[in-house]
């Protein structure tokens, strides 16, 4: 039995039933990432001899039939900015290389309460910036399906995770697409749920008002399942919402017959030939599966990219003004007074890329540039989420690519960091408007590389989103090809 490539609901059915033990598929797992993951640089810290204790005792409780918990001895990864009470949590960034955490993130509450087990946690571009994952402050992360290409970012650890066999699933982070551009990058599918339906207490924070946890996974249903443990309100974040259902799977295969389907005209466009025509035949199966899809126009699309990043970076500004060397994180030496101390550490404990978003974000926030900076790009955000309205007040869900081209290579884009911010152009509007948005393989290019769909949904519908997607999986069924190819023969 390949436990590496089952899914998560397979799995937690075999350990249900004594098929297999806890003990045997966490061994297994991490035997994988052991010989696999150095050539790939997913995870920053596994969490081996604890992951082995915590396995033996679900061991032991699987004996006694004591197996409380919808993830009961199933595997996990965590993005490396999600804090994990007593495990080093980095953001992948020398200001926080040896900090540990005296928390738990919320969402690391309610995973638990399910009995997984923590492997480890996944690389990231420092502090969630960046498209490649070659932001990392410790090592950059390969794409599992060419060693040569990025897996995309920020959750580019996580993803490749997914996509490698190392985890049944991982959790990741999404401001301007961090979970949806490297799970299509990576052929695997990732959720950016709407902004309040996941707590984002304990997330270390890079644009609050942007920020979204999400699963990602191999499948649909997989995705589902995680979603609905760990959305939900809650105390500590005011920005969740109360009341809303997070049932997701009991509505999961009901036909889409009658589904209305928006293509936006600007969403193809900018994307390269393959990507079009992969969309294009997405259309064709939500065709055959009897939806109703055509296409609309969304003008504000060429907004999006200077909005999301004067609005991301100038939060990003006021989040990370509390890595001063005093609190906790990196603290330079040498210094000679406090002046001295502030520009040292900061300018040491933080790579380029952050330092880019934060001297941007204070620049657009400064006398005189905040209202011809910031005050416009709130105002086309505005705008930005009105046209998205009018859209979905006539259609369930909005189609098309998840990023206008396949993974590039490594190294390709690092002189050109304006050229990865163009890259967020189809997934930002989503952040901004704080509509839920997945990504699911579509399929691949030429040279074997995966293509992501997109759909876009209203507010707290995930259900739609989650029934869409579950479909055009079941026709295409992609994913038992991309299982096979993706790190092919390993
Ligand atoms: N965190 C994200 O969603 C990443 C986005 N590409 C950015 O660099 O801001």
């Amino acid at each position: 039995m390949d436990i590496n490539h089952l899914s998560l609901e397979t799995l937690a059915e075999k350990i249900k039933s004594k098929d297999i033990k806890p003990s045997e598929v966490v061994e297994a797992y991490l035997e994988r990432i052991k010989t696999i993951d150095p050539e790939i640089g997913s995870f920053l810290l596994v969490n081996e001899e604890e992951a082995l204790r915590n396995a033996r005792e679900l061991d032991e409780r699987q004996a006694a039939d004591d197996m409380e918990g919808e993830l009961f001895g199933i595997p996990m990864g965590i993005k490396d900015n999600i804090v994990t009470k007593d495990v080093v949590t980095t953001a992948a960034s020398r200001m926080l290389e040896d900090f540990v955490p005296i928390y738990d993130a919320t969402v690391m509450e309610k995973l638990y309460k399910e009995n997984p087990v923590l492997l480890g946690k996944l690389n990231l571009d420092e502090f969630a910036m960046g498209g490649s994952n070659e932001n990392s402050y410790f090592k950059e992360v390969k794409n599992p399906w060419n060693t040569k290409k990025v897996p995309g970012g920020s959750s580019g650890g996580s993803a490749a995770a997914v996509a490698a066999g190392f985890v049944p699933f991982a959790l990741g982070s999404d401001t301007g697409g961090s979970i949806r551009q490297p799970a299509s990058y990576c052929g695997i599918v990732g959720m950016k749920p709407t902004y309040g339906r996941v707590s984002r207490y304990g997330l270390i924070a890079f644009a609050s008002s942007l920020d979204c946890i999400g699963p990602m996974t191999r499948n649909v249903r997989d995705n589902a399942k995680i979603l609905e443990i760990i959305a939900g309100s809650n105390l500590k974040d005011s920005t969740t919402m109360p009341d809303v259902s997070s049932d997701f799977l009991s509505t999961i295969d009901r036909d889409i017959k009658g589904m209305k389907i928006a293509i936006p005209k600007e969403f193809v466009d900018g994307a390269t030939d393959e990507v079009k025509s992969s969309i294009l035949k997405a259309k064709e199966v939500y065709e055959s599966l009897g939806a109703v899809v055509e296409e609309v126009s969304l003008k504000k699309t060429k907004y999006i990219v200077s909005a999301y990043f004067i609005i991301s970076s100038s939060e990003a500004s006021a989040n990370l003004a509390r890595f001063d060397g005093i609190r906790y994180g990196y603290q330079a030496e040498g210094v000679d007074n406090l002046e001295d101390l502030y520009r040292k550490t900061r300018s040491e404990g933080f790579g380029s890329e952050v330092k880019r978003r934060i001297l941007l974000g204070t620049f657009v926030l400064s006398a005189g540039h905040f209202d011809a900076h910031y005050l416009r790009a709130q105002k086309l955000r505005t705008i930005i989420t009105q046209d998205m309205n009018e859209v979905l007040s006539e259609y369930d869900l909005i189609m098309g690519p998840t990023t206008p081209s396949v993974a590039y290579d490594l190294g390709s884009k690092l002189d050109n960091p304006l050229d990865m911010y163009l890259d967020d152009v189809l997934t930002a509007s989503s952040n901004l408007t704080g509509m839920p948005a997945i990504s699911i393989p579509a399929g691949l290019n030429k040279e074997g590389m995966p293509i992501g769909l997109q759909l876009i949904g209203k507010h707290f519908d995930e259900a739609t989103i989650y029934n869409a997607a579950y479909q055009f999986e079941k026709k295409v069924n992609l994913h038992e090809a991309l299982k096979a190819l993706s790190l092919e023969g390993k």
